[in-house]
């Protein structure tokens, strides 16, 4: 049985359970519920705290984890990524009231609130900057207002927080994080079932960045109409009863589907349709 840490909480925990049943696996009913076992797939899931799963994971007693990276990173536990997931991006940023500071170069002597000292402490090593760090559970936009600290990192995603609580990021952003898959350092990563749940994962990513598109085409522009959609092996190409024509089918990015199908449909291509892919393996 295949042992998953998953968050129970936070940004991470909707988007996870979500990717896991789009993967066929059983997830809890309820948000009480701390183990469930999926038998029929041969996994065990242990609803977690996000900021505690490298740290089973690291462990050894779990085998596989979903958190975030700024998380595994802050943790220092000994887990590395697997798997991008591609949900719950964010950036890791140093922020402070205008005027203050323009740079990390700029924080030496200043107290830096954040709830992720692992990440501040070893960027400012890094930089060989001197600064206090002050740690918060949340809410860290706050502790610049109440005289806590003159500087915060933490994360940022559209911004609205930093720009409600009237601060300015400053410098590049200190990391770019994402949801993740994370195993124990070192562990055997062929393991079949690992392999066969990240397959499973992958085949929601790839469900979720491509559609399927059919048209059909006059014979003697299939060549210009296959650049545009040259699918991820080569297209599929089925005569038509009228001759001279051909019916096509490719996956193409869904972010790129409309702007395709003008282009298909300017190069005389017509019966244009574009479909979801519910799943799928590669
Ligand atoms: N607004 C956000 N947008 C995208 N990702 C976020 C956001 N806030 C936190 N995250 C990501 O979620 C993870 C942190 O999860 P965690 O549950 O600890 O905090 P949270 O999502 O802020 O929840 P809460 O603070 O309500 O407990 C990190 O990987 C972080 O980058
Ligand atoms: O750039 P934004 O879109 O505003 O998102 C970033 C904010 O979201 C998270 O806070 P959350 O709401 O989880 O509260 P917390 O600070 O208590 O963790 C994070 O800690 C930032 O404060
Ligand atoms: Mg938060």
């Amino acid at each position: 049985m295949l042992r998953i840490a998953v968050p129970n909480k936070g940004s991470l925990s909707g988007p996870a359970a979500e990717m896991l049943h789009e993967a066929g696996y059983q997830q809890r009913r309820e948000s009480k519920e701390l183990v469930i076992v999926d038998p029929a797939n041969e996994v065990e899931f242990f609803y977690l705290r996000p900021r505690d799963i490298a740290i089973y994971v690291s462990s050894g007693k779990l085998d596989i984890g979903i958190t975030g990276r700024d998380l595994l990173i802050d943790s220092g536990a000994s887990a590395e990524e697997i798997l991008p997931l591609g949900f719950a991006r964010s950036t890791f940023r140093f922020a402070t009231k205008p005027g203050t500071a323009n740079g990390v170069e700029d924080l030496g002597g200043t107290t830096i609130a954040t709830s992720y000292e692992g990440i501040v402490a070893k960027h400012l090593a890094d930089k060989g900057v001197d600064a206090s760090v002050v740690h918060l559970d949340g809410a860290v936009e706050t502790a610049i207002e109440l005289g806590v600290a003159q500087v915060i990192a933490d994360v940022v995603e559209t911004g609205t927080s930093l720009r409600n609580a009237g601060l300015q990021v400053i410098g590049e952003p200190i990391m770019q994080s994402e949801a993740v898959v994370i195993r124990r350092t070192g562990a055997d990563a062929d393991e079949p079932k690992v392999q066969q749940f990240l397959r499973r994962l992958q085949g929601v990513l790839v469900a979720r960045t491509y559609v399927m598109m059919d048209y059909d085409c006059r014979a003697e522009h299939l060549e210009r109409a296959v650049a545009l959609t040259p699918g991820l092996e080569s297209p599929t190409v089925s005569p038509l009863h009228n001759e001279g024509w051909v019916a096509v089918r490719a996956m193409v990015p869904a972010k790129d589907a409309q702007r395709i199908m003008d282009d298909l449909y300017a190069l005389g291509a017509r019966a244009i349709l574009t479909t979801a892919i519910h799943a799928c393996r590669l």
